[in-house]
């Protein structure tokens, strides 16, 4: 079963020079950020704040920046931590079919291709195996991308807006499985949305940002049951979310 991992960021200032006659943005400055190991962290923002960059910097895909991200040992003495980062688009290779894409991270062999088949069997896509990305529709690639992330048993799993551009009930259908994967995989989980309802249903706590640059202006722990969470409690929730 996959560990968790807990980590801390921070960013004494990230800035991204000026594009296009534009002036200079601070994305960041003076910014920390502590996530307990197993949270579900769901962070909201305004468009264009510094989501994805957040992500990018703890994934280590942007070191341009001063500050530090520390990622907790892994727990049982496996040394580095395993990250999963699900972006905003599924990112699927057209040229592989949907078993080699799940395959990916783990390279060739028996071995990942009977874990990435038991991975799309816990998604609903075992009978696609064989099939390009390009057959899927887009909920059903959001669910290789799912099965994917969840093929090494992350420790730690950063998710960019994963369930965009999907109607209602395919978002709900998609937060389900995150559940149930999350239930048989537990992970430390960084999920970024701009959806207060994605939010209140999935997550153990929730940040949201303002600025620029980027500034914690609400950080509210959640204990409720799932059921819960799709109630009235939700309701009012989402709208001390909302306020100033
Ligand atoms: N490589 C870059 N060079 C210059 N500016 C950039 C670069 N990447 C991002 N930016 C700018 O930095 C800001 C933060 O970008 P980021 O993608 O992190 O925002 P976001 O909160 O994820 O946005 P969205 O909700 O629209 O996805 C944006 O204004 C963006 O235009």
């Amino acid at each position: 079963m996959a560990a968790m991992t807990g980590l801390r960021v921070d960013i004494r200032e990230k800035r991204f020079p000026a594009v296009a006659g534009g002036p200079e943005r601070v994305i960041y400055r003076d910014f920390a950020l502590e996530v307990a190991s197993g949270a579900i962290l769901m962070l909201l923002a305004p468009s264009g704040l510094g989501k994805t960059t957040l992500l990018n910097i703890i994934a280590g895909l942007d070191r341009d920046f001063i500050g530090s991200v520390r990622l907790d040992a892994a727990p049982g003495g496996r040394g580095r931590s395993r990250l999963s980062y699900a972006f905003q688009s599924p990112r699927l290779l057209p040229w592989r079919t949907v078993e080699e894409n799940v395959a990916l991270p783990l390279g060739e062999g028996d071995a990942a291709r009977g874990a990435a088949r038991a991975m799309l069997d816990a998604v609903g896509l075992l009978e696609q195996a064989g099939a390009y990305p390009e057959r899927l529709s887009l909920g059903q690639q959001r669910r290789v991308a799912l099965a994917r992330a969840f093929v090494i048993e992350p420790d730690l799993l950063l998710m960019d807006e994963p369930f965009v551009s999907l109607d209602e009930a395919g978002a709900a259908r998609l937060r389900d499985l995150l559940r149930r994967l999350l239930a048989v995989h537990p992970a430390t989980v960084i999920f970024v949305t701009h959806d207060s309802r994605e939010a209140v249903e999935l997550g153990t706590r929730i940040v949201r940002l303002d600025g620029p640059p980027a500034r914690i202006v609400k950080d509210i722990a959640i204990n409720l049951d799932a059921a819960a969470r799709r109630a009235a409690p939700g309701e009012a929730l989402r709208a001390e979310l909302a306020a100033p």
